[in-house]
């Protein structure tokens, strides 16, 4: 096939939406540096690219041979005849067929294109994943081979009231003393806060006992604002129920901050200040909600640690992956679940914490040494309808799922909605529903404090606005897709013209909620912040949006200043992660997609604290999701 069939055929694909322009252009870009690159070359280039759109860091050749369709999360049913190119060849001809070509290498090198272990990167994606296995193996040595003798009276004290068995908190704690990496993983409400809470105070203890060194520099940090301030409450929340030393308590960081703003963001670029030649200077950082860091991010953040820094991720592995590329914490996790310890681990964990766990046939790799999930919800108990539904959803049982969500005498917590269209009543009702935070709220509920609550005097005004901004965070419509009747763009479109009837031809008006959709650097406003649109003291329409990381104070924004937001009726479940609400109404399309996934459905469900709705325009679609897994 010539170069020209290739981008003849690329441009079918384009029309059949499986490919964007974008990878069109990646593959002209590798034409244009040799123009005598071979189909598979071209090809390589232009999937490699759509990979990255959607998440995936790596092209797997075999896959693609086997299941293109899958592989490549093709949404249509009639895809077989388009794709009987790859099935023809074996990942070993696209092998052999790539390095003949000089755009590509198998390691070191300035070509376009790596190819290792039959996985395609794009160089700057590999160079990632590269410093993100060397920076965690480093860390994966132990440290420590012994800890003082006193350590299990200190540990037995602080776990004494726990019940479960066996003790994975305590598992948690005494593995993370062992070298200078752990993960934490945990579905909503397993106690990852309380059990770090608990290793802190136990890491400042040891480091007393060790070196003596007065104070360890401790850094907590999330991805976005809004799981910076619920990590923050969270610790806060921990630090007043659990009993140790004033001292301690006082070295444990009560505030997080993003992401970036621990790695020193610059203004358009995607370098920080903090890197290898200026490390941040910490013994311990932390990332909480890391299933939402993606590679690039996880690169830098390792790039900018020094090799004796401790570094601690907690999260939900189940959760969806960060919408840029790379799962980083669901491919770090895998087989988290079966604590597949070797005896070295089983020796440390029963001799410390006194857990005596079963061995496993096959021992997992270095990092599930360095893995504890915990797996017990002390927020779900066994009534929630909530933890029930996410825990059957996660498990991949339908038919447990769906019984649950019918079962609505045994967990009032859920609700099951099917809609008759676009203007389905039902919807609106629900949408529309003033409630409070014990009942089932929606959008009435803010829009009457906004409305009816509004101070007279200019004292109040910060107070109201903060009461706003928390009343708007009780209810949250989300969904799966953004275009389409069932997109955030159809739904934000009915949902303003259900609240506001009389709002014409008005982009701001009191009351609207806006989603910021990029970095603002001198605002100091992210990707996903939410504000609220109100009249000021003097009837001035100003946004109001929460304190940033370090205050409780409301920023107020002229909306000329925010070029780049998006109405916040509803969102994607992508955007939701890291938040939650006390009643989330999650709306399935009436359409397959490749992103509805059984990731998608647990995100949505556990985003909600109180009560689950939801809501669907075909009844087979809740199902087909479960059952497909992004792993
Ligand atoms: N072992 C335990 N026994 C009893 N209650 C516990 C235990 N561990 C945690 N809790 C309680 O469960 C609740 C949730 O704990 P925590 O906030 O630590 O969980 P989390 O996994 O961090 O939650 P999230 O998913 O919201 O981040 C808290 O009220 C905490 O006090």
């Amino acid at each position: 096939m010539s170069s020209k069939q290739v981008f003849a055929m690329i441009d079918d694909w384009i029309t059949r939406g499986w490919l964007s322009q974008l990878d069109k252009a990646f593959a002209v870009f590798l034409h244009d540096l040799e123009p005598n690159a071979n189909q598979v070359v071209l090809w390589a280039g232009a999937l490699v690219s759509h990979q990255l759109g959607r998440g995936e860091v790596y092209l797997d050749l075999e896959k693609l041979c086997l299941q293109p369709g899958l592989t490549l999360a093709l949404s249509s049913d009639d895809n077989e005849n388009a794709l009987c190119l790859f099935k023809a060849d074996s990942a070993d001809d696209w092998i052999s067929q790539l390095k003949q070509s000089v755009l590509l290498a198998s390691g070191a090198g300035s070509t376009p294109l790596v190819l290792q272990n039959r996985r395609l990167y794009l160089r700057r994606y590999w160079q990632y994943q590269q410093t993100l296995d060397r920076q965690i193996s480093l860390r994966l040595q132990p440290v420590r081979h012994q800890l003082p003798a006193d350590f299990q009276q200190t540990l037995q004290q602080l776990f004494s009231e726990n019940q479960e068995q066996p003790d994975w908190q305590k598992i948690a704690c005494v593995l993370a003393m062992r070298s200078r990496f752990a993960i934490i993983t945990g579905g909503p409400g397993t106690g990852k806060t309380t059990t770090l809470t608990k290793l802190l105070s136990l890491l400042i203890q040891l480091a007393k006992h060790e070196t003596d060194k007065p104070k360890l520099t401790i850094l907590l940090a999330a991805p976005t604002g809004k799981a910076a301030a619920r990590v923050s409450e969270s610790i806060a929340n921990a630090l007043e129920h659990l009993q140790m030393p004033e001292e301690i308590k006082q070295q444990i960081p009560k505030k997080a901050s993003t992401l970036h703003r621990m790695l020193g963001s610059r203004p358009e670029s995607r370098r920080f200040q903090h890197n290898r030649h200026n490390p941040l200077l910490a013994d311990i950082v932390i990332v909480d909600e890391a299933s939402m860091i993606d590679l690039e991010m996880m690169a830098s953040l390792l790039d900018a640690l020094p090799e004796s820094t401790q570094l601690i991720l907690l999260g939900d592995k189940d959760q969806l992956a960060s919408v840029e590329a790379g799962s980083v914490m669901g491919d770090l996790c895998q087989a988290a679940e079966y604590a597949a310890y070797d005896q070295a681990t089983l020796q440390w964990i029963s001799r410390y914490s006194s857990e005596s766990l079963s061995a496993v046939d096959n021992p997992g790799s270095a990092i599930n040494q360095q893995t504890v999930m915990l797996r017990y919800s002390h927020r779900f108990g066994e009534h929630s309808g909530i933890g029930q539904l996410a825990r059957a959803v996660n498990a991949g049982n339908v038919i447990s799922a769906q019984s649950i969500l019918s079962d609505t005498g045994t967990y009032p917590d859920l609700k099951r909605l099917t809609l008759s269209d676009s203007a389905d009543t039902q919807f609106k009702q629900l949408v529309l529903a003033v409630g409070d935070k014990q009942s089932n709220p929606g959008y009435g509920h803010y829009l009457n404090i906004i409305f009816q609550q509004r101070p007279n005097d200019a004292d109040n005004y910060e107070q109201w606005a903060l009461d706003v901004l928390q009343a708007f965070d009780l209810f949250q419509v989300l969904c799966a897709l953004r275009s389409g009747d069932w997109g955030v763009e159809g739904l934000n479109q009915r949902i303003e013209k259900w609240l506001f009837p009389e709002i014409k031809n008005t982009l701001w008006y009191a009351g609207r909620p806006v989603m910021i959709t990029r970095n603002d650097y001198n605002l100091g406003l992210m990707n996903g912040d939410i504000g609220i649109t109100l009249p000021d003291v003097v009837g001035k329409l100003r946004v109001a949006f929460p304190g940033n990381e370090n205050s409780s104070k409301i920023r107020w924004v002229s909306p000329m200043r925010l070029p780049d937001v998006e109405t916040a009726f509803a969102m994607t479940v992508h955007k939701s992660q890291g938040s939650e609400f006390n009643h989330v109404a999650l709306i399935l399309p009436d359409t397959r997609s490749p992103v509805l996934t059984r990731e998608l459905i647990y995100t949505g469900i556990t985003r909600a604290k109180a009560h689950f709705s939801l809501l669907e325009c075909r009844g087979d679609i809740f199902a087909q999701a479960i059952a497909l897994s992004c792993k």
